[in-house]
């Protein structure tokens, strides 16, 4: 089988079909959880303007939560913001920050804390990667993969950390990684950074609780959302068999998750990770870019 060495998204391509929730669903999508379960909380969502960031967005405000999201795309956190206002009329803050950028992070932790009053839980759920073997890495593709998800989830971590410790007020921290505990081909990189933001929340999870801070991860497997267009479509008609459920998830399990460890019921949980992926640690791998011969000769799935 031959495979590409890069799959690059057009982003002008509209034959491939929209992925993930609708602004329709957000709205309306029944919640296991009661309509005030989040009033009075203070939420900063990073990665808000689309798939699961958008979803626990959405959630949260619904819950009664004062709710700020970021990333990079004005455009996309103001089309958000009024989907959200529509729903609900609620107002949520907007700031377009890059979370690779530490002074960025740092003002728009001020920002939150002069508009919103302080901050309860952020939930670092920017991030991501792009499918190829890691032997045709470029040097820039692993710096931009590593620098999203490593250094950007820190930076928010740390900023957000300094600001309870020198307030003395409690503070929830949710970062959003992946499924990589047996590794993941063609995502090599992600894997990296993911497991270090993993052992480096479990490390600040002690650290930490002198601060009452507590810190978790929830790790996802494949869950359809817009952020789908990253992948070739042939990897995409395999992906749902890397899970024995054989079922892709979507944004709101994953958004239903962040509320639980936002809400009360989440008071005694740090320093853990959350797998939410139909059972793929003990199943399949995606092989988002294609799989080699090699592996197929098995006939393996
Ligand atoms: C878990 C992984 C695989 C299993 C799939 C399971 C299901 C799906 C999981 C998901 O995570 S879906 C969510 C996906 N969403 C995103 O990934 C969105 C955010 N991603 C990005 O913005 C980029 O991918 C990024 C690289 C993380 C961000 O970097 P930056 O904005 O700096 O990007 P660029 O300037 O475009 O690129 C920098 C550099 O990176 C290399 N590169 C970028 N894209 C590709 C590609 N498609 N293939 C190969 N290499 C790529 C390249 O060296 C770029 O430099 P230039 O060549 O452009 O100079
Ligand atoms: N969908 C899946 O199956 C899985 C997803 N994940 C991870 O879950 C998270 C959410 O993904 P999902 O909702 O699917 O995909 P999306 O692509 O919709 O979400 C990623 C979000 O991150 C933001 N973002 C990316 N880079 C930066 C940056 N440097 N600074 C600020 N914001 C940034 C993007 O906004 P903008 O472009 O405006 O910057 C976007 O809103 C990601 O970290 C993803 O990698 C993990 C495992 C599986």
């Amino acid at each position: 089988m031959s495979r590409p060495k890069v799959f690059r998204p057009d982003p002008n391509d509209t034959t491939r079909p929209k992925r993930g929730l609708t602004e329709d669903d957000l709205a309306s999508r029944e919640t296991v959880f009661r309509d005030d379960l989040l009033s009075g909380q203070r939420i900063l969502i990073t990665g808000g303007g689309s798939g699961m960031g958008k979803a626990a967005a959405f959630l949260a405000v619904r819950l009664g939560a004062s709710v700020a999201i970021c990333g990079r795309d004005e455009e996309k956190l103001k089309t958000t913001q009024a989907a959200i206002y529509e729903a609900t009329g609620t107002e949520i803050l907007t700031q377009s920050t890059n979370i690779r950028d530490p002074e960025a992070v740092e003002e728009l932790i001020a920002t939150v804390h002069d508009r919103l009053g302080g901050l309860d839980t952020l939930v670092n759920n920017a991030g991501g990667q792009f499918p190829q073997d890691a032997i045709d890495f470029t040097r820039k593709g692993w710096l931009a993969v590593i620098d999203t998800n490593l250094n950007g989830t820190w930076w928010m971590m740390q900023e957000a950390a300094k600001r309870w410790r020198t307030d003395g007020t409690p503070g929830n921290i949710i970062n959003i990684v992946a499924n990589v505990e047996r590794g993941m081909p063609q995502a090599a990189h992600t894997c990296a950074a993911r497991a270090g933001v993993i052992y480096l929340s479990k490390t600040l999870a002690t650290e930490w609780a002198p601060l009452n801070v507590r810190v978790n991860c929830i790790g996802p497997g494949v869950i359809e959302t817009e952020g789908f267009v990253m992948y070739p479509e042939e990897a995409l008609k395999r992906f749902h068999q890397a899970n024995p459920m054989k079922q892709r998830g979507n944004a709101w399990d994953v958004a239903e998750a962040i509320t639980y460890l936002a809400s009360p019921a989440g008071r005694f949980i740090n320093g853990d990770l959350i797998i939410i992926d139909g059972g793929q640690a003990q199943w399949g791998v995606v092989w988002p870019a294609g799989m080699p011969d090699y592996f197929n000769e098995g006939g393996a799935a």
